[in-house]
């Protein structure tokens, strides 16, 4: 079956030369999705610096690669002690771990942000960037939520900038989006699709609307799930059964919120909530803005939905 691509090539060509292959990468944010991006991209041969400003989440998340690369190392090299051995020290040769991107961003072909979802933030770090880095340097957001556009109007670059989004476990799951806005370059698309299947992710084309492809149906699905539970009508770990067992999903709703972190999802649903008012589906949930206020986030603050 043949689809004809529905992305007109609307970009505008820069007079800048690009790289065509991406090879040094920053990665801004090393939580939860910046240690995965960073771990991947190490693992298939880029040089990576992973930069976030707590070198105490640096550390942690150091320790967390290390025990994710043994695991695909033991994947990919089942009966091969010595070529798992190669994989996992060529991997971690390859990563750079800093408080400050300022070095690594005068070389960089790319730099690929995961920090919190802020817009403010996010706008912030890419003025400051577009003084730094070379004019090859091509810039992107893993954010879940936010337009692209309103994150790259902060830079002098928009043809140099679009959006890789990523999904958690990045080492495990296999999409990546790739996300052009109206000012991407031919160039810059084809450089960041190129790198995602250098990444051996398999990649989708998509435009700048809110939550892209899969967060547009993700998100409205996680919140009829908790007003199903706010109203009485089922519990938590009912629906999550429910899911896994009647539709076949890995991980129910409230595993997957937990799993992808309440603060997370809050963040998303407060833009999406304030930006679109009149959309029944982005409605604010109490439960999730109370459980939020009380630092019960997930997995990574040891209670959510469930407790670790
Ligand atoms: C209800 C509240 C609503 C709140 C409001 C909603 C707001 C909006 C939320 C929107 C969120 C936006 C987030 C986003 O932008 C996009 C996303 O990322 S969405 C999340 C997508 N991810 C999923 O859907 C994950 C689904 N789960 C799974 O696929 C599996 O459960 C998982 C792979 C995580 C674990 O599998 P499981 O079998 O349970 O465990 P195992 O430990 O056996 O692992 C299986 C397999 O995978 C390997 N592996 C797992 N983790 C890692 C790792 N970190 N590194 C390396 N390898 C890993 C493991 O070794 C196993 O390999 P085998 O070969 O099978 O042994
Ligand atoms: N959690 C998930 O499942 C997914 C999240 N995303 C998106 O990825 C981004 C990051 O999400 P997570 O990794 O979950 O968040 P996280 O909270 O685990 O990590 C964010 C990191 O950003 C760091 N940070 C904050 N300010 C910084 C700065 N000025 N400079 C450098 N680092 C800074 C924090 O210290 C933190 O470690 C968000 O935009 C989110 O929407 C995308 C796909 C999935």
């Amino acid at each position: 079956m043949a689809f004809v691509s529905q992305f007109a090539r609307r970009g505008l060509s820069t007079s800048s030369s690009l790289n065509a292959k991406i090879q040094e990468v920053i990665v801004i944010g090393g939580g939860l999705m910046g240690a995965g991006i960073a771990q991947v991209a190490a693992q298939t041969g880029h040089k990576v610096t992973l930069v976030d400003i707590s070198q105490q989440v640096l550390d942690k998340s150091n320790a967390r690669i290390a025990e994710s690369i043994k695991r695909v190392a033991k994947k990919q090299f089942k009966d091969d002690a010595d070529g798992a051995g190669k994989f996992i020290d060529s991997s971690l040769a390859n990563m750079n771990i800093a408080t400050t991107a300022n070095e690594a961003l005068l070389t960089a072909d790319l730099v690929l942000e995961a920090v919190v979802e802020n817009m403010a933030l996010k706008q912030k770090l890419f003025a400051e960037y577009d003084q730094i880095a070379p004019a090859k340097t091509i810039f992107a957001s893993n954010t879940s939520s936010l337009p692209i556009s309103e994150i790259a109007s902060s830079s002098s670059r928009p043809d140099r900038f679009g959006g890789l989004h990523f999904f958690n476990p990045v080492p495990v799951m296999k999409l990546l989006e790739v996300v052009r806005i109206p000012e991407t370059s031919d160039e810059t698309f084809d450089a960041m699709v190129a790198w995602g299947k250098a990444m051996k992710k398999m990649t989708v084309d998509c435009k700048d609307t809110p939550g892209f492809i899969v967060n547009r149906l993700l998100v409205p699905y996680l919140m009829e799930a908790v007003r199903l539970v706010e109203r009485g009508d089922a519990s938590a770990k009912d629906v999550d059964l429910a899911m896994k067992l009647g539709a076949g999903h890995p991980m129910g709703p409230f595993e997957l919120a937990d799993y992808v972190g309440l603060d997370t999802n809050k963040f998303i649903m407060d833009g999406w909530s304030a930006r679109f008012p009149d959309e029944p589906l982005f409605r604010q949930s109490e439960m999730l803005n109370k459980m939020v206020a009380e630092n019960k986030l997930g997995k990574k603050t040891g209670e959510g939905f469930y407790k670790y």
